[in-house]
């Protein structure tokens, strides 16, 4: 079911703070701890059978869960031992709730941790600041059965870099909002099975802190469905420059267009028509020249780069820039240095190589990265990969997970760019087209029959998938 944008939020652990902060106002900090316990054991308590449990509790909140945990668990009769990492500050609330533990504290874990039926990390949340010590990870790494609590201590949760070491949850419980760390990789990969819990936190929080990141998911998007008085020009014209030598992108970016549901596609065809023409009889293959192309106020979304040499590209890309139509800039147009050829398109789709090469090195993190990308060149950003990042130069940010390795097959981006422009040609601001076009790339892989398709196969599944986006 398609859920609501604000359900979809994710959060950074500084802005959860914020959150917390503010949801400490009305609920105090030791319920909210209770209640993310009680959330924590429930999960556990539907997955597993009861068995042997060694609680790993840190100095902070992220401690004081774990020691509601270890509570709750040894009430329903399951042996649970306690390993407080550090110490809680006096008087804390994180204090108080360890204090209610009356069950065995063990000071070295090293020798039972290997033994346990299950870890429970409850070592660092949100408040992880540093790499993991020698000492922690050494001892993590013999855990066999890992429940996080939160996020796993060493993920960090606003860039899912891992400080050091982490360790790989089966479950992890976290609460309120997902954070970016739980979806980016590497993090995503130590996660496991994600659960967001309720505990007691209003929506009506969110409007304490800017939220400019969202899992890409129905609901940030509203896809056209069919009218009665639909017509091909309604639907949207997409426009596509074919290359001379390199003739099968742009041909599958129009097998995707079409297939995703544009009403008409033209290719422009810079070498010979032919190969084009004889491809579908769907397409409609320009005769004149691009200028006389360009005359035409109905072709206002054009795709350019699939295909291309560098040449063609620098002789092309200037003039639709220049006729002001919305082009969406992929593969050829990513050359080395060169950010400035891309402003003035409206959306780009590189892989992480293709970015690299135009932007440099990332030096932090993907959406850092991305976001910049798109406030220097004005573009939304598409950085393609298994974490797909669209950042939009106003600083919103969407994180992909929709998406399998069978994405991974040559042309699967050049089907990207079409589905992507027929959005955008359905009258799609340039952010939705992006997030939308990203999520139903992933759901044409799903609804494939075979677990290896091809870029072709993928097109066969395009019109489903795009009616499961507007559900
Ligand atoms: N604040 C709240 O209202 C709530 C918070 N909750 C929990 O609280 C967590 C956040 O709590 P905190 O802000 O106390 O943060 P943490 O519990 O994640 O830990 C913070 C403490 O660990 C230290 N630390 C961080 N990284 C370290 C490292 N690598 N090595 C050694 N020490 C390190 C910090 O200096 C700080 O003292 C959340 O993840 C969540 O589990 C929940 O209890 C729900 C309510
Ligand atoms: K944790």
């Amino acid at each position: 079911m398609t859920k609501q944008i604000s359900e979809l939020a994710l959060l950074t652990p500084s802005q959860m703070n914020d959150i917390d902060r503010e949801a400490a106002k009305t609920t105090p900090v030791i319920q909210l701890m209770e209640n993310a316990g009680w959330a924590v054991t429930r999960e556990i308590l539907k997955r597993y059978k009861p068995c042997s449990v060694l609680v790993l509790c840190g100095p902070g909140n992220n401690g004081g869960d774990g020691y509601v945990v270890a509570r709750l668990l040894a009430k329903a009769g399951w042996p649970v031992y306690v390993t407080a990492i550090a110490k809680p500050k006096m008087r804390s609330d994180v204090a108080r709730v360890a204090g209610q533990w009356t069950g065995t504290v063990i000071s070295n874990s090293a020798s039972y941790i290997e033994k346990v039926g299950l870890v429970i990390d409850a070592i660092f949340g949100a408040g992880l600041n540093k790499a993991l010590d020698l000492e922690i990870t050494n001892l993590l790494r013999k855990a066999k059965h890992v429940v996080a609590i939160d996020i796993p201590s060493g993920v960090h949760g606003e860039t899912g870099q891992i400080m050091g070491y982490a360790p790989h949850a089966e479950l992890t419980v976290t609460f309120f909002r997902a954070k970016p760390g739980h979806y980016l990789l590497p993090g995503r990969e130590y996660v496991g099975e994600l659960v967001v819990k309720d505990i007691g936190i209003s929506s009506n929080t969110l409007s304490k802190t800017s939220t400019r990141c969202w899992l890409n998911e129905p609901g940030l998007w509203k896809i056209p469905t069919h009218e009665i008085t639909d017509y091909k020009y309604s639907r949207g014209i997409v426009s596509i420059v074919g290359g001379s030598q390199m003739t099968g992108a742009a041909k599958l970016s129009a097998h995707a267009a079409l297939n995703t549901g544009a009403g008409l596609v033209h290719i422009f065809a810079l070498g010979s028509a032919d190969c084009y023409s004889a491809s579908s009889p769907c397409f409609i293959v320009d005769k004149d020249s691009l200028e006389i192309a360009l005359q035409d106020s109905r072709r206002k979304i054009w795709v350019c780069g699939p295909g291309l040499l560098p040449e063609e590209v620098n002789e092309i890309l200037p003039k639709l820039v220049a006729a002001k139509v919305k082009i969406i800039a992929d593969a050829g147009v990513f050359q080395s240095n060169q950010s400035e050829l891309l402003k003035g398109a409206s959306i780009i789709t590189p892989h992480i190589g293709e970015f690299k090469r135009v932007f440099g090195d990332i030096e932090e993190d993907k959406v850092s990265a991305a976001r910049l990308a798109a406030q220097q060149t004005g573009c939304v950003v598409v950085l393609k990969g298994a974490d797909t990042v669209i950042a939009s130069p106003d600083g919103r940010v969407a994180i992909n997970q929709h998406a399998s390795s069978q994405l991974a097959t040559a042309g699967s981006g050049d089907t990207l760019t079409g589905i992507i422009a027929t959005l955008l040609a359905s009258g799609l601001s340039e952010w939705e087209s992006a997030c939308a076009g990203v999520w139903i790339h992933g759901e044409a892989g799903f609804l494939c029959e075979h677990s290896w398709p091809t870029a072709e196969d993928l097109a066969q599944n395009l019109g489903n998938a795009r009616d499961n986006a507007a559900r």
